[in-house]
């Protein structure tokens, strides 16, 4: 199988490791070079890791032997499969799946890996709407179990069929969802970090006794703001907007201290500063 990767940030990277560590071909897509020799390191070290542990069945030069990587969307014309990995944004991700339901042959299935944006919206997009999913996995990618696999309206069973084989063939649990607004896993994690921050905001405790109390109490392994910081404060943001906008309740609200460290450029680890400095 080709399996094709668009995006080469943290988990367009994982999802293209552990497609190669599973023996498919797999092409990378980034905007540009940089971008691609930033993913490949991070990839690197993490096949290294993985190796030194006896975790991987084959060597890793012989799994990145098997990826290639480009800033051309037209070497995804002959994927069985392009997972879609890029900033959660409905706009920019509907733009692309214009462009990719031009370029991927008729019968390939396009997936996105979205936290939160609804697939029939992206599925309309494409212009192949039956041979289009959500394939959502949980970062760390090589080291997390799930695979939440999100119909569309119109999303055929072949389709989720095949997105199901394909996620059990890499070593996940594939668990089926409906397109809701966040679907399961942020609909339920989200509103949690988002509320660890408004006790950030208000002054209820500092950060590290708020994962503290988290860490220890609930046997969480990372505490909410930590969490927060590794997944990206731009990615939670966008997420809660989804939630706000598409639920229309504010319960959903983005706490104000989240939306203004992302326009302070407090993006979390990626940034090198967010609840906490990296
Ligand atoms: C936003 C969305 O749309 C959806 C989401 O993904 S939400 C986020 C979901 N993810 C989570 O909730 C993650 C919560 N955290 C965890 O489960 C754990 O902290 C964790 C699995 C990330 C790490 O496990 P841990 O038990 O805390 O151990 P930790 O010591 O930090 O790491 C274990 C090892 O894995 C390694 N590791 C971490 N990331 C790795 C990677 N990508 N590749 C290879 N190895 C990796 C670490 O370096 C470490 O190695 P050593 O033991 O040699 O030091
Ligand atoms: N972070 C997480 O924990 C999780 C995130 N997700 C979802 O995965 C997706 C990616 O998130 P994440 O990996 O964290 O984000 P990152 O910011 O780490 O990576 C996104 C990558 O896509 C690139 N990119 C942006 N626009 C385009 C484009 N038009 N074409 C090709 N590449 C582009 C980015 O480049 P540039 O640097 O220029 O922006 C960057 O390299 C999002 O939809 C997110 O919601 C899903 C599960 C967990």
């Amino acid at each position: 199988m080709k399996f094709g990767v668009i995006g080469a940030g943290q988990m367009g990277g994982g999802i293209a490791q552990v497609a190669a560590q599973s023996g498919f071909d797999v092409v990378v897509q980034d905007v540009k070079q940089e971008f691609l020799d930033r993913g490949r390191a991070v990839i690197e070290k993490s096949l290294a890791k993985l190796h030194d542990k006896g975790r991987l069945k084959d060597a890793p030069d012989v799994i990145l032997a098997r990826m290639e990587f480009t800033t051309d969307l037209n070497a995804f014309a002959d994927c069985d499969l392009v997972v879609e990995a890029i900033v959660e944004n409905e706009g920019v991700k509907a733009d692309l799946f214009r462009q990719l339901g031009q370029i991927v042959k008729p019968d390939g299935i396009l997936a996105s890996n979205t936290s939160s944006i609804p697939i029939t919206a992206l599925a309309s997009a494409s212009g192949r709407p039956e041979r289009f999913i959500g394939m959502h996995f949980m970062n760390p990618v090589p080291l997390m179990q799930l695979v939440e696999v999100i119909r569309g309206y119109s999303t055929s069973d072949e389709t989720a069929q095949f997105v199901t084989e394909t996620a059990q063939q890499m070593g996940k649990t594939p668990l089926a969802c409906n397109d809701f607004p966040g679907f399961v896993s942020n609909r339920i994690l989200m509103p949690m970090l988002n509320e660890a921050i408004q006790c950030v905001m208000e002054g209820v405790a500092e950060p590290e006794a708020i994962d503290g109390i988290m860490k220890l109490g609930m046997n969480h392994p990372m505490g909410p703001l930590t969490l927060a910081d590794f997944i990206g404060l731009d990615t939670c943001l966008a997420i809660m907007e989804v939630l706000h906008m598409g639920l229309g309740d504010d319960k959903y609200r983005p706490s104000p201290l989240l939306r203004k460290m992302v326009q302070a450029g407090l993006l979390g680890r990626k940034s090198g500063q967010g609840f906490y400095t990296y």
